[in-house]
């Protein structure tokens, strides 16, 4: 049985498009739906039933939370919510498609852009109405915590102190923890976790809408790591 599942939002609408996302708050597409449809279904099969759960500011995985606790029965589960767990965000690229940036600046300068570990695209100026100075869901947040641009390495330094404060507690405590959050904030969580190099992680994809759980020792070490799936005989996927 898993003490922790991640759990990626289903398609959104901006997946469908293949458009840079990163803090946008767009919603699930139809089969992002199915997607966290068939996760609840999936962590049901495996009696994995949430006692508390986390994810961020940002509807798509608001929803697939939704969708799924639904599917388990437990919308009654504690939610605490956390602009920590937010997408990676991606500064001036934010609504661009990515296959036209490819063509226009290269397949290289994207790749950079995308899977860099410490890189981050152009920043948004503070004016922009894409900034999120101007989002009332940032309003709490001091000017240092509003990005106009996040590498993944400036996504994990703020992930990591609210995994230590908020589900290291839980999870220490017994509790089994579903976090429903993005590819970059969880690809952060995987590499602090599996302890992935900074010359590693850009190979580490993290599909939409598949439960990755994970069994932890005392110390939230993790002893065991697999995508909860049917697509495999034993209904368990290995997870790289
Ligand atoms: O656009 C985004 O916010 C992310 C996740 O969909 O994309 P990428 O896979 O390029 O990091």
């Amino acid at each position: 049985m898993p003490d922790l599942i991640l759990l990626r939002h289903g398609q959104s609408d901006w997946n469908k498009q293949n458009r840079f996302t990163g803090w946008t708050d767009v919603d699930l597409s139809d089969a992002g739906r199915s997607e966290a449809e068939e996760a609840g279904r999936l962590m049901a099969a495996h009696g994995f039933y949430p006692e508390i759960c986390f994810t961020s500011y940002l509807k798509r995985a608001i929803r697939t939370l939704w969708i799924a606790l639904d599917g388990l029965d437990r919308m009654w589960v504690p939610v605490q919510k956390h602009w920590r767990l937010n997408e990676r965000h991606y500064g001036d690229l934010q609504g661009l498609n990515k296959a036209e940036m490819a063509a226009k600046v290269g397949e290289e300068q994207v790749h950079v852009w995308r899977r860099s570990f410490d890189i981050a695209p152009p920043a948004l100026k503070p004016d922009d109405p894409r900034h999120p100075d101007g989002d009332p869901k940032y309003a709490a947040l001091s000017e240092q915590e509003r990005p106009g641009t996040e590498s993944l390495k400036d996504t994990i330094d703020r992930v990591l102190p609210y995994w230590h404060q908020a589900v290291a507690p839980e999870l220490k405590a017994g509790r089994k923890v579903l976090i429903s959050a993005h590819g970059n904030s969880l690809r952060g969580l995987v590499k602090y976790l599996d302890g992935i190099s900074d010359a590693d992680i850009p190979g580490v994809e993290i599909p939409t809408g598949t439960p990755l759980a994970y069994r932890l020792d005392a110390a939230l070490s993790p002893t065991d790591k697999f995508y909860l799936s049917e697509r495999s005989p034993s209904g368990i996927a290995a997870a790289k």
